[in-house]
């Protein structure tokens, strides 16, 4: 599924018109019916009070045709119109005039805050107030009415939208959003859904396609390609009867340090785990023993130092090299990083202490091999592409940064975002329980074990987190998110992989909560 811009939307909007013969006025009640169904399944004609809320433009005409089809089904509505301004739409007046077909209840014009209604707990809010065509913060009442519905506890569902929530651009003011606790959004979700500070508004979503023209989507250019089970699929490199573990590359993982040496270990046991061949891992002399006894399938080179890395010396061609789990900044480990990043032509996944090495030693930037996978947690991507304002600012750095260094960058996050150039994928598995120590390690070794394969470094990155993500959801739903251990993750690659080429459950919404 992509992700496209509220222009790209409008633009789809026409060609749909003209190319299927149809007025927009059938486009809305389309969508308007699409959501009513979607109402009447889930209310199944319960007598619970529903206040729609419409706005002025062609979100409130949606309000006014869901509006309609709830009264002609039975149910017991209150339609608001938040007048905020005289410039209605003509489908939105097109619909009002309809509704007042169906019922002598004429909607009700809010002007001011003396026009609120006083919301129960048990409401059904309909929230049709304002959709994709935002353009500027709401204030006034109109920003207090959304307060008013904040504060109440009744259901909130939001049409395409919550209102205040700009498609793709950040929050101006956070009391002016409204607070959904679902929304049914057209055709494709927005970016907003995904990103930390825009998330939280928009909790659980369902996209429902309302036949915008395929063709058209698919000639422009996303905002963002979602990364799902049938993406996933397709990126599966199918292993043939004759394959052997040369096939399946030789990874080096070079982590490590006094005190850290489980670093280590859980990357070389995940690059097993996501196919690779064989793992020779590169630590200081004191985790020998340490890596021999945990993963007896591995082979371990020693550094000469005994506590840090000072000198990645090895006699073999790796196929993929994962760097930085664990290893520190010592003086002696930033020398061994510039010359190991000499191997030009091996893919690298670069992380954790090895990113923060380079963040102190901007020179090292300029030595990153082409293609490199850099997994970045918050804190480390800060201190590599600076600071930013908001989400998005933070996407148009990192997108500037790849394109400069000819890089992947991961940014973690609860969508994780996979930035290649000016592209990016937004990689929808994944939990709350993958916050523990060592999920980096693994993610570092699932991808290191992909690339080492011969996937490329944009497909071992957006598969790997896929992968990742999965394997840690799969641990969640046996052992419950909180108990996840990056252990655990690292166990459930194997079911990620099998659950590939399961017959799918019906789908169910994307959630952006916990619960
Ligand atoms: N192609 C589709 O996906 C379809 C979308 N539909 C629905 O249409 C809306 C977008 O409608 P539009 O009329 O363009 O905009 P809005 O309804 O979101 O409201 C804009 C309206 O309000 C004014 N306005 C904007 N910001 C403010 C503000 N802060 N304060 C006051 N007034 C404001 C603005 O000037 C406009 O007059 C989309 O989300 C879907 O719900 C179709 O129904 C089906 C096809
Ligand atoms: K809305």
């Amino acid at each position: 599924m992509k992700v496209f811009s509220a222009e790209q939307l409008y633009n789809a909007d026409k060609v749909t018109i003209e190319k299927q013969g149809i007025t927009s006025e059938a486009l809305m009640e389309r969508a308007g019916k699409q959501i009513f169904q979607w109402l009447h399944k889930h209310l199944n004609g319960a007598p619970v009070p529903i206040r729609i809320f419409a706005g002025i433009g062609n979100n409130g005409g949606d309000g006014l045709v869901i509006g309609r089809l709830l009264i002609e089904h039975g149910y017991d509505v209150v339609v608001y119109v938040v007048n905020c301004s005289d410039k209605r739409s003509d489908n939105f007046l097109l619909n009002y005039n309809k509704i007042k077909n169906v019922t002598k209840n004429w909607p009700i014009l809010m002007k001011s805050e003396a026009d609120f209604p006083k919301i129960n707990d048990d409401d059904f809010i309909v929230d049709a107030i304002f959709g994709i065509g935002l353009n500027r913060c709401p204030g006034g009442w109109v920003k207090k009415l959304i307060l008013h519905l904040n504060q109440s506890k009744a259901f909130k569902l939001a049409v395409d939208i919550p209102s205040g929530l700009y498609p793709n651009l950040p929050i101006e003011d956070k009391n002016a959003v409204l607070k959904a606790d679902h929304t049914i959004t057209f055709q494709t979700p927005k970016l907003a859904f995904f990103l930390p500070e825009t998330a939280a508004y928009v909790s659980n979503f369902d996209v429902l396609e309302i036949g915008l023209d395929i063709q058209f989507l698919q000639s422009v250019e996303p905002l963002a390609q979602l990364i799902a089970k049938p993406q996933a699929q397709l990126f599966y490199k199918q292993r043939n009867k004759f394959d052997h573990k040369g096939t399946f590359g030789h990874v080096l993982i070079v982590a490590g340090s006094y005190g850290k040496l489980g670093a280590a270990v859980l990357s070389t046991k995940a690059a097993f785990k996501a196919g690779a061949g064989m793992v020779t891992t590169f630590i200081p002399k004191c985790g020998y023993n340490i890596l021999q006894t945990t993963v007896p399938e591995a082979m371990v080179i020693t550094d000469k130092e005994e506590e840090f890395i000072s000198d990645i010396a090895f006699d073999f061609k790796p196929s993929a090299i994962a760097i930085g789990m664990g290893i520190g900044k010592n003086t002696a480990t930033v020398e061994a990083l510039k010359k190991v990043f000499q191997n030009k032509d091996t893919p690298f996944v670069i992380d954790a202490d090895a990113l923060n090495i380079i963040s102190e030693n901007k020179t090292l930037l300029k030595l990153l091999p082409k293609n490199s996978v850099l997994t970045p947690h918050p804190g480390e991507l800060k201190r590599l592409i600076g600071t930013w304002e908001n989400d998005y600012h933070k996407l148009e750095k990192a997108k500037k940064f790849s394109e400069k260094y000819k890089v992947v960058l991961i940014i973690k996050g609860a969508y994780t975002v996979i930035v290649y150039g000016s592209k990016l994928y937004i990689n929808t598995t994944g939990n709350p329980g993958m916050g523990t120590a060592g999920s980096g390690d693994a993610l570092s070794g699932i991808i290191a074990g992909l690339l080492s394969q011969g996937y490329d470094a944009l497909l071992a990155a957006v598969f790997g987190v896929y992968l990742h993500g999965k394997a840690g959801d799969i641990a969640g739903a046996h052992l419950g998110i909180d108990a996840v251990m990056a252990g655990d993750i690292i166990n459930n690659v194997s079911e990620a992989y099998l659950e590939l080429f399961k017959i799918d459950e019906p789908e169910k919404s994307i959630t952006n909560t916990t619960k």
